[in-house]
């Protein structure tokens, strides 16, 4: 192995308040100095609901036929932005008592008629800026999107020109991206269309999640070469079934929805696995375990991909009642070698950036591959994670569809978030191994998770002392 091994500590996580600096971190705008590892870990860590499922059940609860409670959602950035964008649609969306650890459930209140007339602000959620607008189409009046800076980079065209071929009135400048605006009649006609989605499955889940409420439904047929995320389609397919809807794919890349009503549901909301990945892979890295709490039997989750890929990073994974549980034996610290990997990431990108992190503390080469849409995701995820290596010392070259690495020896320097949830994470992970890696915004983090630096803490401050495990 290359560098590391456990030195003594800059700080000890015992004699440090960690819900303290939780708070300082809230209220600091500086940069945060990702905690070292200073042993193997033995955390057990219940993590706040999945983005990818509280935002597609915000959006099928407000077309929905009735009421429906979200249990145990998700409270962060991109959660609020889908609220607050349904809520100026007249939806109703009211906080409830519930029993999650980290916030109230969420009772979702169709309009009677979705009303126009506002403006919508997207943030930097994919999720928002491609669900909502099918969404909007059905309301009447105009609706104007835009959201972040990053957001008017985020490729939009697919959204645009399909809602236009669905026969809505959409008004752009022709860039293909944020802002642009549509003029809801109260209904979308709908029918056949043909999109080219290789930039995004979101272009695919926006318009299944609204197609049963098109007056013709949808027959959606993908023409591009590629189709990246595809767990993120069948959640979508999934989370409709559970309501009633049916989407049947006579052929790869078509889906049919028939016009038909969305049933009101209350739903448990499954824990984020995506964001269980730098969590996990901390195991891997400071070695002990790590156990997830609430980790689904079964799900549509991408994250649940963990369980196959970190056991190529020398880890072993196993169900203890309820929780998934990462034990990453004596560790790449505790002087476990660990070779690089050879990855396709097409189907779960989001995990990418955690991935990359972990093989570039590997002792040989790793190429992660299928991940050429990344450049449009938060921020162009292959120049920042190779912009953000290179400072730290490493090795990382973009490809063309992804990324390759070098082992090298790291060092400590300034880590970008460049705005994105998930660089922040990964290099809280390079943090566990090298000394002095100073993330210059954690807020990024609140997208999803809000609670990453608090939860990073316990985590760090669960190590025990290095050797075998207590019986
Ligand atoms: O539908 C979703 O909830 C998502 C789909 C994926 O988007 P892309 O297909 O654009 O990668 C994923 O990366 C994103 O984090 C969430
Ligand atoms: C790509 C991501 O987010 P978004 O939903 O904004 O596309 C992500 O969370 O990794």
């Amino acid at each position: 192995m290359q560098v590391f091994g456990y030195s003594s500590p800059r700080f000890s996580p015992y004699d440090d308040d960690s819900a303290d600096h939780a708070a300082t971190t809230d209220d600091d705008e500086g940069p945060w100095r990702a905690p070292r590892a200073t042993g193997p870990l033995d955390a057990r860590l219940t993590l706040p609901g999945s983005k990818s499922l509280t935002n597609r059940e915000l959006v099928l609860a407000a077309l929905a036929d009735g009421p429906s409670l979200l249990r145990r959602p998700l409270h962060s950035r991109d959660s609020a932005l889908m609220i607050a964008a349904l809520r100026a649609l007249g939806v109703g969306v009211e906080e409830v008592p519930g029993d999650g650890a980290y916030g109230p459930d969420l009772r979702v209140t169709p309009a009677a008629e979705l009303t126009g007339s506002t403006s919508i602000d997207v943030g930097l959620a994919g999720t928002v800026m491609r669900f909502l607008p099918p969404v909007a189409a059905l309301a009447l009046g105009p609706v104007a999107f835009d959201g972040d800076d990053a957001a008017r980079r985020r490729p939009m065209r697919t959204t645009i020109d399909s809602l236009r071929a669905l026969g809505v009135d959409v008004n752009d400048d022709g860039r293909g991206a944020l802002p642009f605006s549509l003029w809801g009649s109260g209904a979308v006609r709908g029918g056949e269309v043909a999109i080219d989605a290789s930039a995004s499955s979101q272009f695919v889940s926006g318009l299944l999640l609204a197609a049963p409420r098109l007056t013709e439904g949808l027959t959606l047929r993908h023409t591009g070469e590629r189709l990246p995320s595809m767990p993120h389609i069948e959640m979508t397919i999934a989370a409709l079934a559970a309501r009633g809807v049916t989407v049947s794919s006579p052929d790869e890349g078509v889906w049919v929805v028939e016009p038909g009503p969305i049933a009101a549901r209350d739903v448990d909301i499954e824990p984020d696995l995506s964001n269980a990945a730098p969590f996990l892979i901390a195991a891997v890295v400071a070695g002990g375990t790590v156990a997830i709490e609430g980790w689904p039997e079964s799900t549509t989750q991408v994250g649940a991909d963990l369980i196959e890929i970190l056991p190529r990073f020398g880890a072993t994974v196993r169900r203890d009642g309820d929780a998934l549980v990462v034990d990453g034996g004596e560790g790449l610290l505790g002087g476990r070698p660990m070779a690089g990997i050879e990855l396709d990431l097409s189907r779960g990108g989001e995990l990418a950036p955690a991935l990359v992190a972990l093989a570039a503390l590997a002792d040989s080469p790793s190429r992660i591959t299928g991940i050429e849409h990344l450049r449009g995701h938060e921020t162009d995820r292959l120049a920042a994670l190779a912009d953000d290596l290179t400072r730290v010392g490493g090795a990382a070259t973009e490809l063309d569809d992804g990324i390759s690495l070098e082992p090298r020896t790291l060092h400590g320097a300034d880590w970008g978030a460049f705005e994105d949830h998930r660089m922040a994470h990964a290099g809280a992970i390079i943090g566990l191994a090298v000394d002095g890696v100073d993330i210059d915004d954690i807020r990024a983090t609140s997208k999803t998770l809000p609670e990453f630096p608090e939860l990073w803490w316990r985590l760090v401050a669960s190590t025990r002392a290095p050797g075998p495990a207590p019986a």
